[in-house]
């Protein structure tokens, strides 16, 4: 048995309509809180937007839940710097996304050009609005598994010589190069990891036949950056912190000949990652970095209530509901050998 402080997951895609009472479902099970990506569509870029959004989401939370979303903003070229002021008085809008344009689901109306959003970020740093980053260069000739490293040097860099206060978080890192350029950054910086990337490597996309359900954006890497996420998930340093990016697709929308990212992991999102610490003996760090780490970075309350883990195997279901259709969960039909059984 395991007992946790309830963790927070600071990156979530709900979606919105019918769907979200599928998905709030999941997450409200096990996490207090869940920072909610605002790649909607239309995106979420106002804060009236984000406060209509949250409304919907709690609609949709089961009744005796305590769960509380978190929003964000969606940067966009056209943000108006005067609002991050606004931003930093909010207590349920936390911080601004950044979406290179391209580089991800719903990130048309991303930002074109880092230069574009300068006046937001001054804005940001000067009143400590922490800035969220989808970290992957856009440009079409950088091969996609550099993606990640590319961001680092043409645009994390020179805007973190430019602002070197801005508060940023590297969303879902992927590579020893993001663990690295994090851990030896200044204390403004930290990272997201997911469960998915702490378990897989590229190489589950092709186990035996193209699997639609593994693929994500940043891709899944080699098992040498896979093994650099593990270690900095659990070396106790509080600038990494659990992130799922837990991003549902309908069924068809996954296994189709041009297929959508992102992986489904709400379902069982603590148990996955209790599995990757296990699997380096290292449940006793898990705490940290699911319940402590991003409530310290957001400068919110840390947690109270303690949720339960058992050792106990049990069979993913093949789908679960999503408004009226299907989505196809990670690890359908396998077995998963934690299991939440309960909150106090
Ligand atoms: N991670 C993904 O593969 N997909 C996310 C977008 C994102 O977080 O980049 C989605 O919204 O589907
Ligand atoms: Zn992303
Ligand atoms: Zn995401």
């Amino acid at each position: 048995m395991l007992k946790l402080l309830r963790p927070d997951d600071w990156h979530l895609h709900l979606r919105d309509g019918d769907r979200l009472v599928h998905t709030v479902f999941h997450t409200a099970q096990q996490f207090g809180r869940a920072l909610i990506m605002p790649n909607l569509k239309p995106p979420v870029v106002t804060l009236a937007q984000a406060e209509a959004y949250r409304q919907r989401i709690l609609a949709a939370t089961p009744a005796g839940s305590s769960f509380q979303p978190m929003m964000v903003l969606y940067l966009t070229d056209n943000s108006d710097p005067r609002e991050a002021a606004q931003v930093a008085a909010s207590n349920t809008v936390l911080s601004y996304k950044l979406y290179p344009a391209g580089a991800t689901t719903n990130s048309e109306h991303g930002v074109t050009a880092i230069e574009k959003v300068y006046p937001v970020l001054e804005q940001m740093e000067k009143h400590g609005v922490p800035l969220c980053v989808h970290g992957e260069e856009t440009d079409s000739h950088v091969d996609i598994f550099d993606r990640e490293k590319a961001f680092i040097d043409n645009t994390l860099l020179p805007t973190l010589k430019r602002f070197p206060g801005l508060k940023v978080v590297f969303e879902h890192i992927t590579t020893k190069d993001a663990a690295d350029f994090v851990r030896d950054s200044e204390h403004n910086i930290a990272a997201t990891i997911t469960a998915h990337h702490l378990l897989y490597n590229r190489n589950a996309i092709f186990q035996g036949g193209i699997r639609p359900h593994y693929y994500c954006l940043p891709v899944l890497k080699r098992e040498v950056h896979r093994q650099a996420l593990l270690a900095a998930a659990i070396s106790g340093n509080p600038r990494f912190f659990l992130g799922t990016d837990s991003a549902p697709h309908a069924v068809g929308a996954k296994e189709s000949s041009c297929g959508c990212a992102g992986c489904y992991t709400a379902h069982a999102a603590i148990e996955l990652y209790a599995e990757a610490f296990e699997s380096v003996n290292a449940l006793d760090k898990l705490e940290g970095f699911a319940s402590l780490f991003g409530a310290d970075f957001y400068g919110v309350e840390r947690p109270t209530e303690i949720i339960t883990l058992e050792k106990s195997d049990w069979t993913v279901p093949a789908t679960y509901p999503f408004g009226n259709e299907q989505i196809v969960p990670l690890r359908a039909l396998e077995t998963l050998r934690f299991r939440m059984v309960g909150a106090a």
